[in-house]
């Protein structure tokens, strides 16, 4: 089956905390329409850029792209940007069952509203490894109300300009902002339906699959719903060996689907708490409603919303991470050598005194002509032919502490990877400029799902680590999280011709150079659609 899908993108005032500001939205809605698909169905979107003044670019975040590596929607590295005005097709196939996300890859352009989820379903008649009698989806976010231009300028500014904690978080494009603290010019109602909190009737004694995805631009999430436990099933479009907890921890572009009983007592509604974790929080807890049914589905819970876990409780978020494995009925073991091992090293830094990130020392850039189309059609000097760099200063640089020399390069180098090879990439953190403080960063890989081999607190050790990594049922993802001064080690295969990202989903840190780009057997690809194209030299072509 093919879907196909008319999308009008624009500016539109929205209050989806109760304070007016300008969102982006798709054919009126933020979050966008959740696209729903089976298996081995091709989706069409034709994205028209009603922005007036902004390009644009949609990624379709989870959705491997094999054979279609032009409809990744990765700005700079796939495709020229779409301009205001213009129509960009997308067509890809979904090849799997599960829970992803699409999103604006431009910019700062996934905070102000861009983003939505996907669901894709097993053909009917196909057994998954849980059950359940109904579904619902939640899509989590943080929201600011500076525009992405104030956002993406301030951070690009000599005078650094952070963009701070979110005013609040969103549960279905609905939260709610303390309108007392708004300025006197600022339209911000607290009985507009539209912050409304969102509300998900349950029928009492029903089991219900939620599909959960992050698509936060900064903070790193823990969900809890008051009074029931979760059950872990699915990860990044992966079955996963059950896991029950009491609330659970979502990185910006991860997904989730948890499976939870209605079975407390039915004369009341309970919350749903969103708290930001790993983060000082400066936001108040996001909230929605679990409404069991026939209660009013806005009657507020008579208890005070979950608080989730202690924010700098390093230990149970890496604790959780780990305990996430593949469902034993649906391993795929990974290869037990790897070709390759690349470790980057993840610092903030300062460039000509501006404030970076960097990986190995670079903090990476777009070219001006997207590298699909660079190398393909053999215009390699639009970007650095040096190779980026496969590993930092193991025995001399302290992770724990400031660096003593902040100093970094940009560069667009990129990673060739030997079609078909095995790779392995170890994510290491450190310090960030502040003392004492390192943050979480969750890494997306364009492309691909890769194995999660192991986690680790400290330096990684190529010598000794490898010994622990689990060969037997790791999980495989599209994002993960390393935490703070720790690593994370993941193995994928380098087989799906194409030129990816694989970046921090922190959308400013991406922004500020916290990325890399492996590009594989771009070769094999056949003729480049030419709608990728108009940028840089490409125009040209
Ligand atoms: O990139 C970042 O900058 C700020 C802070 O380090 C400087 O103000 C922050 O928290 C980041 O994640």
């Amino acid at each position: 089956r093919v879907h196909h899908l008319k999308w009008d993108v624009k500016y539109e005032y929205k209050s989806p905390d109760c304070f007016s500001k300008l969102s982006i939205t798709i054919n009126g809605l933020s979050p966008g329409p959740t696209i729903t698909a089976t298996r081995g169905d091709t989706v069409v979107v034709e994205v028209f850029n009603g922005l007036l003044t902004e390009n644009t670019a949609i990624h379709w975040h989870g959705i491997r792209q094999l054979g279609t590596p032009w409809s990744d929607g990765t700005e700079g590295v796939t495709q020229c940007p779409i301009q205001p005005g213009e129509t960009f097709v997308y067509r890809f196939v979904v090849d799997r069952e599960g829970t992803y996300m699409y999103h604006a890859h431009y910019g700062m352009q996934r905070s102000a509203g861009l983003h939505g989820m996907i669901r894709v379903l097993v053909p009917e008649g196909t057994r998954e490894p849980f059950t359940y009698d109904g579904e619902r989806t939640l899509v989590i976010n943080d929201w600011w109300h500076k525009s992405t231009f104030e956002q993406a300028t301030g951070l690009a500014s000599s005078k650094f300009t952070w963009i701070g904690e979110p005013q609040s978080l969103l549960i279905n494009g609905r939260g709610r902002y303390n309108c007392s603290m708004a300025g006197p010019m600022d339209v911000c109602n607290t009985t507009s339906p539209e912050c409304s909190p969102a509300s998900f009737v349950l029928v009492p004694g029903k089991t219900y699959r939620l599909r959960i995805a992050s698509v936060a631009s900064l903070s790193a999430f823990n969900l809890e719903l008051e009074g029931h436990n979760l059950t872990i099933v699915e990860a990044d479009g992966h079955y996963v060996r059950p896991v029950v907890v009491k609330n659970l921890n979502v990185y910006s572009g991860e997904t989730y689907s948890v499976i939870i009983k209605a079975d407390q007592d039915p004369s009341r509604n309970y919350w749903v708490g969103l708290n930001v974790v790993s983060r000082k929080p400066g936001t108040q807890t996001g909230t929605a409603i679990l409404n069991y049914y026939p209660n009013h589905p806005l009657a507020r819970p008579p208890t005070a919303p979950p608080a989730g876990p202690m924010w700098n409780d390093v230990e149970y978020r890496f604790n959780q991470s780990r305990s996430i494995v593949s469902h034993p009925e649906y391993v795929e073991p990974p290869p037990r050598t790897s070709d390759r091992l690349i470790i980057l090293l993840n610092t903030q830094n300062k460039i000509d005194g501006y404030t970076k990130w960097a990986v190995n020392n670079v903090s990476f850039t777009l070219p001006l002509t997207p590298y699909l189309v660079a190398i393909k059609q053999g215009l390699r000097h639009v970007f650095s032919q040096k190779p980026a760099p496969e590993t930092y200063d193991l025995k001399t640089y302290d992770i724990h502490n400031v660096s003593h020399n902040p100093n970094a390069t940009t560069s667009n180098s990129i990673y060739r990877m030997d079609f078909g090879s095995t790779v392995d990439v170890v994510l290491q953190n450190a310090n960030t400029l502040n003392p004492n403080n390192s943050e979480t960063h969750p890494w997306h890989l364009h492309g691909h799902d890769f194995w999660v081999m192991g986690y680790g607190m400290g330096k990684f050790d190529p010598e000794v680590d490898p010994k622990s990594y689990n060969l037997v049922d790791p999980i495989q993802k599209n994002t993960v999280a390393v935490h703070p001064y720790g690593w994370t080690a993941l193995r994928f295969v380098a087989n799906n011709p194409g030129v990816w990202a694989f970046h921090c989903h922190v959308e400013a840190h991406f922004f500020m150079g916290m990325g890399v780009v492996f590009e594989e057997g771009v070769e094999k690809l056949g003729k480049l659609p030419t709608s990728i194209m108009g940028c840089g030299e490409s125009k040209h072509r």
